[in-house]
């Protein structure tokens, strides 16, 4: 079997394309853009990269980009005095603080200080605990644009065996979350899983969140498996001196046992994007008290 690929570059540009829509009747009702604000503290090159690409596709959007870099000096206190800030001003409904954040600042606090209203990351702990008990809220990024990928490929997911590889709060326990909501009967594995080839040889859906490069062999894949490969892994290229970009699995080999699989780059990481715009679109009809259908978007 040759697995088909998902294009999740195509399916976030369809969903970017709603959202512009909406972000459109959005400003034409409240009078005002929706807006997003990214903080980035430091100057590591990929984030810089990926605050870039947000930023871009915001305005794109429709909706107004708010960007604040900060040096990597900069105090825990200065950093939460900038959270308030963006908590306080009517123009921003999401708020994003790209992490990782410097060693000497907690991220968690930096985290809770973000108004949950406004956390369209998804990570503050209210929000966590909404997904956890079933409440309207917001849903990390990757883990909601890699379900939107599953039920666009496969439907209804109750009954399937998912096993997610990960337990980050970030990506591996949200996308279990999410699964069991949808009634799969889901395994969540991690570092200190034995025997991880055989667990994942259960799986009707594999989600790869692992941050080790090519690790997920074909091998180990069910024939006939979804593989969703969240991970994104620079490492050396064919060429000297250049790198590429690759996932948690080991691409040719798994397309020959999976029904479908998603690539790197061109999946996962266009999607988590493509969030990022519907949950601020999201948040900015929330925060106006306009109505926005469930299925909107
Ligand atoms: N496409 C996108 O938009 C995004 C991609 N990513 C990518 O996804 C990947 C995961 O990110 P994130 O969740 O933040 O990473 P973390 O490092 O926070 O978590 C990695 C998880 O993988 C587990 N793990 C590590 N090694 C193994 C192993 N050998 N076998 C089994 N499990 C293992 C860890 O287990 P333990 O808990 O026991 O340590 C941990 O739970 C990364 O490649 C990252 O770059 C992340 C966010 C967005
Ligand atoms: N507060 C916070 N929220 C995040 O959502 C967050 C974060 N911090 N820190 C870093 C991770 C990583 N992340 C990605 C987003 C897009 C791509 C993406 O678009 N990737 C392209 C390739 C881009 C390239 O070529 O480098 C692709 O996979 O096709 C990847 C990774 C969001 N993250």
């Amino acid at each position: 079997m040759t697995a088909a690929v998902i294009d999740g570059k195509a399916f976030a540009a369809t969903l970017r394309a709603r959202v512009g829509d909406l972000a459109a009747a959005f400003e034409a009702k409240a009078g005002r853009k929706a807006g997003l604000a990214v903080v980035l503290v430091g100057e590591d090159p990929a984030s810089q990269v990926y605050v870039r690409s947000k930023g871009k596709s915001t305005v794109e959007a429709g909706m107004n980009s708010f960007e604040y870099k900060l040096p990597a000096d900069t105090a825990e206190a200065d950093l939460l005095a900038t959270v308030d800030q963006l908590n306080a001003d009517p123009a921003v409904d999401g708020i994003l603080v790209q992490l990782p954040l410097p060693k000497h600042i907690d991220e968690q606090k930096v985290i809770a200080a973000i108004n949950p209203d406004k956390d369209v990351d998804g990570f503050h702990v209210t929000n966590a605990g909404r997904l956890a008990v079933g409440q309207p809220g917001f849903v990390p990024c990757t883990p909601l644009g890699c379900l939107m990928l599953l039920k666009d490929r496969l439907g209804d997911l109750s009954g399937l065996d998912a096993v997610v590889i990960g337990r980050s709060n970030i990506v591996g326990k949200p996308m279990a979350q999410l699964l069991i909501a949808e009634s799969c009967t889901v395994t969540v594995a991690h570092s200190r899983t034995k025997d991880l080839a055989q667990v994942v040889k259960r799986a009707d859906i594999v989600v790869a969140a692992v941050g080790r490069a090519e690790m997920v062999k074909g091998d180990w894949i069910k024939p006939g498996a979804t593989v969703i490969d969240v991970g994104i892994n620079r490492v050396a290229g064919a060429e000297a001196g250049k790198t590429k970009l690759v996932g948690d699995v080991d691409y040719d080999s798994a397309a020959a046992v999976a029904s479908a699989i998603t690539p790197v780059p061109g999946g996962v990481g266009p999607m988590t994007i493509a969030v990022l715009l519907r949950n601020t679109l999201v948040a900015a009809y929330r925060n106006e008290g306009l109505e926005l259908a469930a299925d909107a978007v």
